[in-house]
């Protein structure tokens, strides 16, 4: 399975509990990040001077840290070093910067990931997929989850790199867009509304993006890994603050948002596995042995 992911924070935050469950269950698991999330915010002070705008500029190189710290909580416990996922990337650390919110300045970088020819990062990710041949290839719908501009350009990426890469592999590969499922969020937002962390806020209605239950192809239960999802969660320290209840996270917005017992995808290429209703496998239709 290969996860394709803009920023530092996002592979846990849309997929965690994907990752540490296929992980545990012997899968062979990449995730390559686009950039280093060099233009985020930072919660709190300890490390709030590693910004860019007026800052350090060292954000980027720490959340280098953040991520390699994620994915060894995503990976099983007992995982010999070699099965311990590692952060992959595009171009290499530092080669696509994050570009920013939409409007911001930094889209003018010139390392921005949107200032870069779209056949640059398309040709690296080609090259990444042929050498990985993933059965699974997880990605962003076309708005991007919530519309940030790398976010965006990491589904438009995907979506020219794979056929380049399956012109040269010759096999079949199953392709998802990660989404989060509306009833699932609306069943979180609902059983934290009385546990509101102080300084936190409510999402107002329609605020965190959400897709229609009837668009959802495949349900991934990662209950027997959530507290792996939490840990994870919790190592992107600059980005996410974890509720006491363990159950929520906030980015540096203080809206709350659930952490969720299961996560959502949609087909959108591939072999389907002609399951009745969603899948709860990614891997389904394909003989490979995982996902229980
Ligand atoms: C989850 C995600 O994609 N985070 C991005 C995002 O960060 C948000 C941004 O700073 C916004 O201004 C805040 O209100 C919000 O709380 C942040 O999560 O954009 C950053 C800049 O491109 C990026 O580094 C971060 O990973
Ligand atoms: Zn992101």
């Amino acid at each position: 399975m290969l996860l394709v992911h803009a920023h530092p924070d996002d592979e846990t935050i849309m997929t965690g509990g994907t990752i540490a469950r296929y992980l545990a269950e012997g899968a062979q698991v990449a995730v390559v990040t686009f950039t280093l999330g060099e233009e985020g915010e930072v919660i709190g002070d300890r490390w709030a001077q590693l910004v860019a705008d007026g800052g350090a500029d060292q954000l980027g190189g720490f959340r280098i840290f953040e991520l390699t710290t994620a994915l060894a909580a995503l990976s099983p416990p007992d995982a010999s070093a070699e099965r311990v996922l590692r952060p992959r990337f595009l171009g290499g650390a530092g080669h696509f910067r994050d570009s920013g919110m939409a409007g911001s300045p930094s889209a003018r970088h010139p390392r921005a990931l949107v200032q870069a020819p779209l056949d640059a990062p398309v040709a690296l990710l080609a090259d990444i997929i042929t050498e990985f041949a993933p059965q699974v290839v997880v990605t962003y719908d076309p708005a991007g989850t919530y519309g940030h501009p790398d976010h965006v350009r990491v589904h438009e990426v995907t979506a020219a790199a794979l056929p380049i890469a399956r012109g040269r592999l010759g096999t079949d590969i199953k392709v998802y867009e990660s989404v989060t499922g509306q009833s699932a969020l609306e069943s979180g937002l609902r059983a934290a509304a009385g546990r509101v962390p102080s300084g936190w806020r409510m999402p107002h209605e329609g605020e965190l993006p959400r897709c229609p239950d009837d668009v959802i192809t495949a349900e991934v239960d990662v209950r027997g890994v959530y507290a792996r999802k939490v840990a994870a969660l919790a190592a992107h320290a600059t980005q996410v603050t974890v509720a006491p209840s363990g159950t929520e996270y906030a980015l540096s917005n203080n809206i709350l948002t659930p952490i969720s017992e299961v996560e959502h995808f949609v087909q959108v290429d591939g072999p389907r596995s002609g399951a009745v209703g969603r899948e709860s496998d990614l891997f389904a239709g394909l003989d490979c042995g995982y996902g229980g």
